[in-house]
């Protein structure tokens, strides 16, 4: 049974009013609110068992382990993990990919190939770049077309032995496209010895994940978009490819033996778990996992589908705005202008005042913005409270800001 009110009544920041009006917050893709569950585990280990982990003797620190190890394990089962020492504890997607990118240096070579995407956020683009600055690896992009859908007969061209690295999105921030990564992988795997990596940053909070059934490499994604604090993610590798690949950071829980002459490196996870962690944030992201579990992935899919459908026909009816990706399979997301009428902060801060929240601008997705030739979009993003009226309140507002910039 689905009680949108019972959900809302677990997170009080809900219950404000913003500039004189009810809050109605649809920023869930840049960060979602947490549960009252969630802030209860998170004040919980600072007030009853804060402590260091996995070296202390003493019972607060063998506490905060075996809950952070625990919040592993639901973590484990959350993406379907063989193993939990496949899920690394990460601050967000940024720090994920960027761990992979440079682990894998040593891998790659001048002119090896990295494909990527459009549709990529910066954090999915940009340490890519890098890798092939270190290395002389050459990037290569798969484009879209004009509804934002990857063109994947590219990908059967660029994919040959050079091929070292695929890494795309399974959801696209910008506008909620949902990527065919089964159709990428099984292509990728078929044609080349190439890693897989998968940002699942806007998948994680809204679809079931199994990384075994997709065989990626590595899958990498943020807690604070998934009802849990900000500075937690993770990164899962398979247990072999991790293995054979050196550590990312140096420094304490990562050696085995540390000596002037050498140091050897302790085995999964804290190879690539480097100094303290985010104890309270990481035992928090296992509530934020128990959170969606009693909702129910059926549940919280039906009903952000359900208001993407109703939000994306109601605002259809408005003269003048278009919605990028009308017609591709998208989640969460619906990201408009109204044309010819100001710049999307324009309307941004119009809604802004009737206590709408939404992110306008390019959502770090520029190359996205210089395909459709705009500066940037209004994007309103979903997440499980929301509701039917606080769309009927966006569409509203968004009529008022027409009317306001005619
Ligand atoms: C697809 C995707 N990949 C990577 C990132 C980076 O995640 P972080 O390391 O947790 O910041 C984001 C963040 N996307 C957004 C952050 O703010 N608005 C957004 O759309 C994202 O949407």
């Amino acid at each position: 049974m689905f009680d949108i009110q019972e959900i809302r009544s677990q997170f009080s920041i809900l219950n404000q009013q913003v500039n004189g009006k009810p809050l109605v917050y649809l920023d869930n893709a840049a960060t979602s609110q947490k549960p009252n569950s969630v802030l209860e585990v998170w004040n919980q280990y600072y007030t009853e068992f804060n402590a260091n982990v996995h070296r202390g003797i003493h019972t607060l620190s063998q506490l905060a382990t075996e809950e952070m190890e625990l919040s592993r394990r639901k973590i484990q089962k959350f993406i379907n993990a063989e193993h939990d020492f496949e899920v690394i504890f990460t601050k967000g997607t940024t720090e994920g990919i960027n761990l992979i990118a440079y682990i894998l240096t040593q891998k790659l070579k001048k002119d090896d190939e990295i494909i990527i995407s459009y549709l990529e956020h910066h954090s999915n683009i940009v340490p890519w770049q890098l890798l092939c600055e270190r290395t002389g690896a050459k990037l290569r992009v798969i484009p879209i077309d004009e509804n934002g859908v990857l063109q994947l007969d590219y990908l059967d061209e660029f994919l040959s032995e050079k091929t070292k690295v695929v890494s795309v999105n399974q959801v696209s921030n910008a506008l909620g496209i949902v990527n065919p990564i089964e159709e990428i992988i099984a292509k990728t795997r078929a044609n080349s010895d190439a890693y897989i990596v998968i940002d699942g940053a806007q998948s994680a909070p809204h679809f079931k994940i199994d990384v075994q059934a997709l065989d990626c490499d590595f899958f990498v994604f943020s807690g604070h978009k998934m009802y849990a604090p900000m500075g937690t993610g993770i990164l899962y590798g398979k247990q072999a490819v991790l293995e054979d690949l050196p550590p990312f950071h140096g420094g304490g829980e990562m050696i085995a033996v540390c000596s002037f002459d050498r140091t050897t490196y302790a085995g999964l996870p804290f190879k690539y778990e480097a100094g303290t962690p985010n104890v309270g944030g990481n035992i928090a992201l296992g509530a934020a996992v128990d959170f969606i579990n009693k909702v129910g992935h059926e549940n919280i899919q039906n009903h952000e589908n359900a208001l993407l459908q109703y939000a994306q026909k109601h605002l259809l009816e408005i003269e003048g705005l278009k919605v990028y990706g009308e017609n591709a399979n998208r989640t969460g997301v619906v990201s408009f202008n109204l044309i010819g009428m100001g710049i999307s902060s324009d309307v941004g801060m119009i809604l802004d005042k009737m206590g709408v929240a939404v992110r306008t601008g390019h959502h770090c997705t520029q190359p996205i913005m210089d395909f459709f030739d705009i500066a940037g979009t209004v994007r309103a993003s979903f997440a499980v409270y929301n509701t039917f009226e606080e769309i009927d309140l966006l569409v509203e507002g968004v009529k008022k800001a027409q009317r306001m910039l005619s």
